[in-house]
């Protein structure tokens, strides 16, 4: 068959490509340099990046990705993305005369966001949607994720017709996906609690318009509506603060440390915010949030893996992606 002259590009954060010292460096470099992520003065922010965080941090952050590599010698975040991409490359197959190609890029790391558009544009791609996969919309991530799409587009002359997937934070396939992977858990006993943790994002972003904690709240009202829970069965709170300004509350990891002197001795943790399993979740929240839970005097901590790979999540991608190409995968191309 001819090269696909559509193509869906699933995108997801980024990881380093190595648990080591030097490899976190450059990833958590190019992350912390983004304007979107950390809009500090230049003039200030500078000097703290490469003459302190750069210094410390990635020898500390490699130890934590150690703990979760994979033995196929991938990150975890690495691994989903490129398996959820593989299923959905496989359902797309033959889904118009002239071929969709589904593939995936990096925003940080690699396969990078910028190399991975230039190509597919050089390879004739001429109707292109992005699929940012996060589903609460936020500055720092999605509107950072286009910065970089439309960068190579500067050098070619002739641009595909781009589509980008709205946040998807409150539609049905996504709520059911998540009320599916909670499935078996119980909340009846009165000491349990189900507690909705979401990457964390400093309140000023929020103040000047960001919609994400709006988006989060959204996720949340909706997914605890479609489980039938009261108000008193489940929580939410934003995790992985970075840096001295005040982020987004309640914080995850104080509630860990205070639930149990409040008579919450029993969680079930879920991140809903996170496509796939990663640092954030495997290691802050399964690993060092357990312990610090179980040492403040909790007796029982269920931690949910994100969606991940999961068959039913993709059928609902799939649903979302299919929407989004609507007029794309049937009839002709237009110029
Ligand atoms: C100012 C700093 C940060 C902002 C703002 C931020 C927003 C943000 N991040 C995610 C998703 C992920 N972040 C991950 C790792 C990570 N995040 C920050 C900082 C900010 N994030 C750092 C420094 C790191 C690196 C890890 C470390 O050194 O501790 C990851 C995990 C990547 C992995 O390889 O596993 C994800 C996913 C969202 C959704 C978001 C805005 C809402
Ligand atoms: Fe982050
Ligand atoms: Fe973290």
């Amino acid at each position: 068959m001819a090269q696909a002259e559509t193509a869906i590009l699933l995108v997801q954060l980024g990881t380093p490509d190595q648990p080591t010292e030097e490899a976190v460096r450059r990833y958590l470099r190019q992350f912390l340099s983004d304007r979107r992520v950390v809009d500090m003065n230049r003039l200030l922010w500078w000097p703290l990046l490469h003459g302190i965080i750069l210094r410390s941090r990635p020898s500390k952050s490699a130890k934590l990705y150690k703990k979760i590599w994979r033995d196929d010698k991938t990150s975890p975040l690495l691994h989903y993305t490129r398996a959820l991409q593989q299923e959905m490359a496989r359902r797309f197959q033959g889904r118009h005369s002239s071929g969709v190609r589904v593939d995936f890029a990096m925003r940080y790391g690699n396969p990078g966001l910028r190399c991975k558009v230039g190509s597919l544009v050089r390879e004739g791609v001429r109707r292109l949607l992005i699929v940012p996969l996060f589903p609460q919309y936020a500055g720092a991530t999605v509107a950072s994720v286009m910065d970089e799409v439309m960068r190579p587009m500067h050098i070619h002359r002739l641009m595909p017709t781009l589509r980008v997937m709205t946040p998807y934070y409150a539609q049905d396939a996504y709520i059911d996906a998540l009320v599916a992977s909670l499935e078996g858990v119980d909340l009846s006993e009165p000491d349990h609690r189900l507690l909705l943790s979401y990457h964390g994002l400093p309140k000023r972003h929020v103040d000047e318009g960001d919609p994400y904690e709006n988006h989060c709240q959204t996720t949340t009202l909706l997914l605890t509506e479609e489980l039938d829970l009261r108000h008193d069965q489940w929580m939410m709170s934003y995790q992985s603060r970075f840096g001295s300004e005040p982020w987004l509350e309640p914080n995850t990891d104080m509630l860990f440390k205070t639930l149990p002197s409040q008579g919450i001795k029993k969680l079930t943790v879920m991140c809903p915010g996170f496509a796939a399993d990663c640092l954030e979740t495997l290691e802050e929240i399964s690993e060092t949030g357990r312990q610090t839970f179980l040492k403040a005097g909790g007796s029982h901590f269920n931690y949910i893996p994100c969606l991940n790979d999961e068959p039913y999540w993709v059928d609902a991608l799939e649903k979302m992606i299919e929407d989004e190409m609507h007029g794309w995968l049937h009839g002709p191309m237009s110029a």
